[in-house]
């Protein structure tokens, strides 16, 4: 089989891949060790995020040039609403936070920076720029999922056995497996300098999840919040 768009991305992401499952707050789930304070930090992050990362999905849908990838984007779009965030609201239950609660969340300073980032490289350039966006995204969690699910306990877990279970499933494989599989469809026949800002944005997308994960272990908002303000 020849190679994919996805192999020569696998190539450049894969040192910054591993570091997320080097990095103490995915370890943390993983051995279940994680302080919740930091879980909780991370899931009220995490949901505004999610709600940003859908829009992404909705530009990618309004600029498909056609309907199996405008249903792709919308199915996907679906998914991301009910699944993926439905395990945030049951987390959040369980910390007593209404979704009300959860969809007024603060975002911090690294959340708002990668959404921006995601949103601008997404409005610009065609339906292939909102997949590149997204790509690093469902795949690298999917990725952290399926090495998660293989530690001891990690998918039974009382607390963070949902987490594994949810990132490792069939379900978000296959959330991830489409994502991958636009990718390599809209990479086909484009020039190298093309292939090469598309890189770019899943490069610096992976970049930025590591941000996020930093952001989720010491419990960020902004730094400027350290300076005594009248402003707010
Ligand atoms: C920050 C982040 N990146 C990716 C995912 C997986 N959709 C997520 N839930 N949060």
């Amino acid at each position: 089989m020849s190679e994919q768009f996805t192999d020569r991305l696998w190539r450049k992401v894969q040192p910054i891949w591993e570091a997320y499952l080097d990095h103490p707050f995915v370890k943390g789930i993983g051995d279940g060790t994680l302080n919740k304070e930091k879980f909780k930090h991370y899931m009220k992050q995490d949901y505004v995020y999610l709600i940003e990362y859908s829009r992404v999905f909705a530009i990618g849908s309004a600029k498909a040039p056609d309907l199996e990838t405008m249903t792709m984007f919308a199915n996907l779009l679906h998914g991301t609403l009910t699944m993926e965030m439905e395990l945030h609201r049951e987390y959040a239950a369980k910390f007593g936070i209404t979704n009300e609660e959860l969809e007024a969340t603060e975002p911090s300073s690294t959340m708002t920076a990668y959404t921006s980032y995601m949103l601008n490289v997404s409005q610009l350039g065609g339906v292939e720029n909102a997949i590149a966006a997204v790509l690093a995204c469902a795949w690298s969690y999917n990725y952290i999922g399926k090495e998660l699910v293989k530690w001891p306990g990690a998918a039974d877990h009382e607390f963070y056995g949902n987490w594994v279970r949810m990132y490792s499933s069939e379900d978000f494989t296959e959330i991830a497996e489409n994502c991958k599989n636009l990718i390599n469809e809209y990479a086909t026949g484009k020039l190298e300098r093309e292939l090469q800002a598309l890189e770019d944005i899943v490069v610096k997308t992976s970049k930025f999840e590591y941000m996020f994960w930093e952001m989720a272990e010491n419990i960020e908002m902004w730094p400027t919040d350290k300076i005594q303000s009248t402003v707010g």
